[in-house]
């Protein structure tokens, strides 16, 4: 309802949205917009509210209903009085006390209410996949393979095309995409010629000691599996890892800013350029007699990234802006992790691939998923009863709970904010400095002390430089989680004012902030495919008032340490 009164209200004033913030049911006020806080962004000035008009009433009819009927169970106030006359005093100040804890529980329910349908509301919105959905694809043949684009300890990948897609044309004009540092003179010209027509990149598996059957290879590499959707794989290999996922049959459900791989199948390895010169031992002896590879691997298709998140940040110079929405996207994507019960135990920057959007800005998505932990009752508490038990890749950027864990029975290790870590190591990165936890740099995850954390530059804005701080906290119990660690960065980015005099406890201002803030959302509409669009909806569809309020306050704390 209040979301429906606010688009109206948006609808009928135009220009002026939430400038006059009253929300009505029944007659009764439910909520209040301030005019000096909430002015609507100059994005939605331009709008022509009655082109969709019919169907965004059509959207909130049901939620309407929802909240009106909530909103009328409201009848929690009980009656104190009564009794002697020397307990009244009692009763009063109790009453006194009770009524404030009612207003306040009553507070909280209106709050939960509204967040629970902003929730439902963008739930339902779809994000844009990151490839047009193709049928076929399910061999090596379907593909013509280019150069290859990048090497790791497990694999090459190379860029490729579907075989029967036609290869775009090359034009001049059109082939070359500049990064600018900041109106500077351009840093390097990077030719896209090769991502239009190679708009894939196939990741070809170096397959040791899985054997050469179809089974075999997909079991033991399944690990790799968890970014891919059903549809990726074949019917047969469908049936053969049926039950093997370690998240669901379907796989992790799809995240803006978690690679997608879209086909999936096993091949006999080929003879690719550069394969003698840069990788000869993981040939089977067929294609090189010295050779220790098997003859099949598995061949994983997904969108071919120009950038690293390490290379982006070694030759462009991003804007403050781009920075904070880098590290956000991050935390999103580790938090969409964590609700399907995947750490991914290797986050750096050369597993962080990176696109720029319609406008500009970078969009990041974690990929390579070879060391992750996946499990089914998404619990990430791993049994850690010896040391042949693994705790994931990259030891330079492991949280201390994982690098300090001791095997023994009854052991687990709890990676639930061990990748939420990593983000904050890599943080630095983003916000220009060496990762602190490199070797060369200094510190060692495993004993390090929080006041040894290095200095951030003076610049990064001071929710940022707290938020950076808590996510390196030592003991994972006073760290935030990725969920409240990204709702910190979406109010810093997008709520400032909201939250300039928040008293840390009514959530009321906040709760109208959001109303505003969705309403805003949804009338930007289809112009929103943008990075900060898809942040924005995915923060309000993952509104819980729990950990919103838990962001408000690490901000609050923080603010307050300065
Ligand atoms: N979809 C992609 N688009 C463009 N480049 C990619 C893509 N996937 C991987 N790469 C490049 O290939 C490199 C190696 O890929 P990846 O990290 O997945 O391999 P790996 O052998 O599993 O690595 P690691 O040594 O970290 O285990 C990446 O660092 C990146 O440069």
């Amino acid at each position: 309802m209040s979301l429906k009164h606010a688009v109206s209200r948006g609808l009928e004033w135009g220009r002026s949205v939430f400038q006059l913030g009253l929300i009505k049911s029944g007659g009764r006020v439910v909520a209040k917009f301030r005019a000096d806080r909430f002015r609507v962004g100059p994005q939605a000035r331009g709008l022509q509210p009655r082109a969709f008009l019919p169907a965004r009433y059509r959207y909130y009819r049901t939620s309407l209903r929802g909240l009106a009927a909530q909103l009328q169970s409201a009848a929690f106030r009980r009656g104190f009085g009564g009794g002697a006359a020397r307990n009244r005093a009692v009763f009063l100040a109790f009453g006194l006390g009770v009524g404030l804890i009612e207003q306040q529980l009553e507070d909280d329910r209106r709050s939960d209410a509204a967040c629970q349908e902003i929730q439902a509301v963008f739930k339902k919105k779809r994000l844009q996949a990151p490839l047009r959905p193709f049928t076929s694809g399910y061999r090596l043949e379907d593909y013509v393979i280019g150069n290859q684009i990048g090497k790791g300890s497990n694999a090459a990948v190379y860029e490729a095309a579907a075989s029967l897609a036609p290869l775009a044309p090359l034009k001049d004009e059109a082939c070359v995409v500049e990064l600018k540092e900041d109106g500077e003179q351009p840093v390097r010209p990077l030719t896209c010629c090769s991502l239009r027509n190679f708009p894939l990149a196939i990741k070809m598996m170096w397959n040791f000691g899985a054997g050469s059957s179809s089974e075999a290879i997909l079991r033991s590499m399944s690990q790799e599996l968890v970014p891919v959707g059903r549809a990726a794989l074949n019917r047969r290999d469908q049936v053969v890892l049926d039950g093997h996922f370690g998240v669901s049959p379907k796989g992790l459900a799809a995240h803006p800013n978690i690679v997608r791989v879209c086909r999936v199948f096993t091949a006999e390895v080929p003879l690719l350029p550069g394969a003698l010169e840069e990788y000869p031992d993981m040939l089977p002896a067929r294609l090189n007699p010295a050779g220790l590879g098997n003859n099949r691997t598995l061949f994983l298709v997904m969108k071919n990234y120009p950038y690293t998140l390490q290379r982006f940040l070694a030759e462009s110079a991003p804007s403050r802006r781009q920075r904070a929405l880098m590290l956000l996207q991050l935390l999103e994507g580790v938090d969409h992790l964590c609700r399907h019960g995947v750490a991914h135990r290797d986050l750096k920057s050369d597993n962080v691939l990176l696109e720029l959007d319609a406008a500009g800005d970078p969009r990041v998505v974690i990929s390579d998923f070879g060391c992750c932990l996946s499990q089914r009752d998404r619990s990430l508490q791993l049994p850690f009863s010896s040391v042949c038990v693994s705790r994931g890749g990259n030891v330079s950027l492991m949280a201390p709970e994982v690098i300090n864990a001791l095997p023994g029975t009854n052991m687990v290790i709890d990676y639930s904010k061990a990748d939420a870590w990593a983000v904050g190591a890599i943080a630095y990165e983003i916000f220009g400095r060496p990762n602190p936890f490199y070797r060369g740099v200094g510190l060692e995850s495993r004993r390090y002390q929080e006041k040894q954390l290095p200095p951030l530059p003076s610049w990064v804005p001071g929710d940022v430089q707290s938020l950076i701080r808590l996510l390196l906290r030592r003991n994972p119990e006073k760290r935030p989680s990725a969920r409240v660690a990204a709702n910190m960065l979406h109010l810093s980015l997008w709520g400032r004012r909201a939250l300039a005099d928040h008293d840390g406890a009514a959530m009321g201002e906040l709760v109208d902030w959001l109303l505003c803030q969705s309403a805003l959302v949804l009338l930007k509409g289809p112009r929103g495919n943008t990075v900060e669009a898809e942040l924005q909806t995915i923060f309000l569809a993952q509104l819980e008032l729990e950990e919103l309020r838990a962001a408000v306050g690490f901000l609050l704390y923080g603010r307050e340490r300065r």
